[in-house]
């Protein structure tokens, strides 16, 4: 089962929308929106005017201009409407597909006396162990304690290769929904009902958790001012309007006060940031909140995990080399020692190699022995055998450090050796049993192509990459030079990670990381912008508020872009709403006091064929602008690796100047219109 990724607006979300766009009439949702909010009370009123024209006092209008204002701003709220419902329909429909993969299925659950049973997969709950054959769906998210399997993710990833998941490492969370296309797996599962990945997705893509971000909450508030202040200016001119015996129609008041406020940004905000936040899902990655996205946008450091985010992260064994004085066989059985407990993929690879060159191992063997897992901060792992004797292989320095605490003595080669395989831009693990070091095995690892390219763009965006890793500088050199990365830090502990983030953070900069590993938890967190792979850990995906689908490291670009594109969106019709009611100004203002001040033609410079029309035409405008910008609402204003300040400069020039010639030709064409239609 695939989910279809909208692409496109179909005929469905078009029409679900402009359904929407009535549903959003109700005043309890308008009000979150304060500019629409004073339009649809001024709505209100005219609507009373056109059922009572004289409701509030004598008028010289006729329930005609009445009636047109009316519905001129009925529109005014729908196309407001239309543009956020638009924007959150992608959404809803991809939620709906979303939801037909949630459909109830059977899981298996292990008991306790190793006897299944088959129960509803919405019962599962935290620490539940099911076993799932292959072509069954996963019931719910969690980790593979047994077996090895690929897993097809198509429903969410929408990439129909299956992946390869096993348990130990970083590669062994798998989400409810997906499907195990080989094999079959033992999982413990993770979450409780209703807070699994896919529940987390569905909400998202919807929106129905979506909060404003702090800088749509600032723009709101000073659009909100803003509308104040006119409301102010149109009541202090009743009084003024009396002084000069000019007669101001309690609709033509509304229609001045609505072509002021900022209706056109008012009306587009929310779909500019629902729009944003659906670019990043087209992309494939999940964004928690909107703040992340817009955080994205000013990102001036970006920290890299290497395996598994730089690399592919299927560190493989190809080669043991035993130090001199050593022999082949003996390194190659010590190494498997050191690693038949051992469950993470590297692990494992070292034992199918050892395998392969004839070493193999009695299970009975290694009853009494401890296991002594891997953990980052030792980055050593091991057995403790029956008799007392001790197996370790890890990073060089690690088991350097630890053979000589034991008074061992360092085979003279060593070095040589690990640092071929470090240039290499392998990962050397030396192996040891009790104060001796056997030699070096050989960990393979491949890096993820176009990184390179993708690098040089952040550069030209002025943003700095730094790969940190638990490896050794000399294979993090290699690495950082191949993948083109600008700085790097190895031999990195995950508290190392975050001290990085913080550095970056406390000179003022905004930090992006990625990662997959448990260790890369913290940092995730503690990163403006945390980008987590989907291959990774459960931990990871908890502490990121981004997960790449896709587990592309350089995903995180494309929303940069999409980031940096969403500011600049707002920040260009923001201008251009304002700039637009300036002009709207002069079209309106004489036509109300020409009749008193005939002196005040002179700012009629728009020659606009009567009062009545100049102000409906202005109103129509006030209007028609909201739909007309839908489109670069959506689809955002597009944005050009070129610096702050010029992007800045370059959008003024447009987006003002812009703003304020529209309207004047606007109004005039349909001004023209009307009277030509002998409407007015
Ligand atoms: N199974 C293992 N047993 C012993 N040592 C290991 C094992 N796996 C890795 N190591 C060693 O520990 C080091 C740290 O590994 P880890 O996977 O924690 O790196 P990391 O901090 O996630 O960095 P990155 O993922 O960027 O390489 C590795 O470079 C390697 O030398
Ligand atoms: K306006
Ligand atoms: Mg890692």
């Amino acid at each position: 089962m695939t989910v279809e990724r909208k692409k496109t607006i179909t005929k469905d979300i078009l029409n679900g929308a402009l359904l929407d766009s009535f549903k959003k009439l109700n005043p309890w949702v308008m009000i979150k929106n304060p500019v629409m909010f004073v339009v649809e009370i001024g709505t209100v009123i005219t609507l009373l005017l056109s059922i009572a024209p004289e409701l509030f006092g004598s008028t010289n209008v006729g329930r005609g201009y009445n009636i047109a204002v009316f519905l001129i701003l009925l529109f005014t709220l729908l196309f407001a409407n239309f543009a956020e419902a638009l924007a959150e329909g992608r959404g809803k429909a991809q939620a709906d597909s979303l939801r037909k993969t949630k459909s109830d299925t059977k899981a298996r659950l292990v008991q306790k006396d190793g006897t299944y049973k088959e129960v509803s997969s919405t019962s599962l709950r935290k620490g539940d162990i099911v076993r799932i054959e292959i072509g069954e769906i996963i019931p719910s998210d969690g980790e593979i304690i047994e077996g090895l399997a690929s897993i097809d993710e198509s429903a969410i990833t929408g990439e129909s290769a299956p992946v390869i998941k096993e348990a130990g490492g970083d590669f062994s969370s798998v989400t409810g929904g997906t499907r195990v296309a080989s094999d079959y797996i033992v999982v413990k599962i993770m979450t409780d009902p209703g807070e699994s990945f896919l529940d987390r997705m569905i909400a998202l893509v919807e929106g129905a958790k979506r909060q404003k971000t702090p800088n749509e909450i600032a723009l709101t508030t000073l659009l909100a001012v803003l509308t104040l202040i006119f409301l102010i200016v149109i009541m202090t001119m009743v009084p003024m309007a009396q002084y000069l015996n000019v007669k101001l129609e309690i609709s033509t008041l509304i229609a001045l006060l609505v072509c002021l406020i900022p209706t056109t940004i008012g009306g587009l905000l929310s779909a500019i940031g629902i729009a944003g936040m659906d670019r990043v899902t087209q992309f494939n990655v999940l964004a928690m909140s909107g703040k992340a996205v817009e955080a994205a946008g000013d990102i001036d450091t970006m920290i890299l995990d290497k395996t598994g985010t730089i690399t592919f992260g299927n560190r493989m064994a190809s080669e043991f080399i035993p130090v001199s004085g050593t022999q082949a066989k003996e390194m190659t059985f010590v190494a498997l020692q050191a690693s038949v407990k051992d469950e993470t993929p590297e692990g494992r690879s070292i034992v199918e190699l050892a395998n392969k060159l004839g070493e193999s191992w009695q299970a009975a063997n290694y009853i009494g022995s401890e296991v002594v897992e891997f953990s980052a901060e030792t980055r050593m792992s091991g057995l403790d055998l029956e008799g007392g004797t001790k197996v370790r292989k890890g990073a060089v320095d690690a088991i350097r450090k630890y053979v000589e605490a034991l008074g061992g003595k360092i085979p003279h080669d060593l070095e040589t050796i690990s640092n071929r395989i470090a240039k290499a831009g392998g990962t050397p693990l030396a192996v040891a049993m009790g104060d001796r070091i056997y030699g070096v095995i050989y960990l393979k690892d491949t890096v993820k192509p176009g990184l390179k390219e993708r690098f040089a763009e952040l550069r030209a965006m002025g943003i700095k990459t730094v790969m940190c890793t638990g490896d050794n500088p000399l294979t993090a050199a290699t690495i950082a030079l191949e993948a083109g990365v600008d700085e790097f830090i190895a031999e990195a502990k995950p508290e190392d990670k975050i001290a990085a983030i913080k550095k970056e953070q406390q000179e003022g900069k905004l930090v992006a990381m990625t990662g997959d590993g448990t260790n890369d938890a913290p940092a995730l967190a503690q990163a403006d912008v945390g980008l987590a792979m989907n291959s990774g850990t459960m931990a990871a995906k908890e502490a990121a508020n981004m997960i790449d689908l896709d587990s592309d490291p350089t995903k995180l670009l494309s929303v940069i872009s999409i980031g940096k594109q969403l500011l600049i969106t707002r920040g260009a019709l923001t201008t251009f709403s304002i700039a637009n009611d300036i002009a709207k100004y002069f079209a309106i203002i004489p036509a109300m006091f020409i009749l008193a001040m005939p002196q005040l033609q002179a700012l009629n410079i728009m020659n606009l064929a009567s009062p009545e029309s100049a102000i409906l035409s202005a109103l129509i405008f006030n209007a028609i602008i909201i739909p007309l910008l839908i489109p670069i609402a959506m689809r955002g204003v597009k944005y050009r690796a070129m610096s702050a300040d010029r992007l800045l400069s370059r959008n003024i020039l447009i987006y003002g100047i812009g703003g304020v010639i529209v309207p004047f030709i606007g109004i005039k064409v349909i001004d023209m219109v009307l009277h030509g239609l002998n409407i007015v």
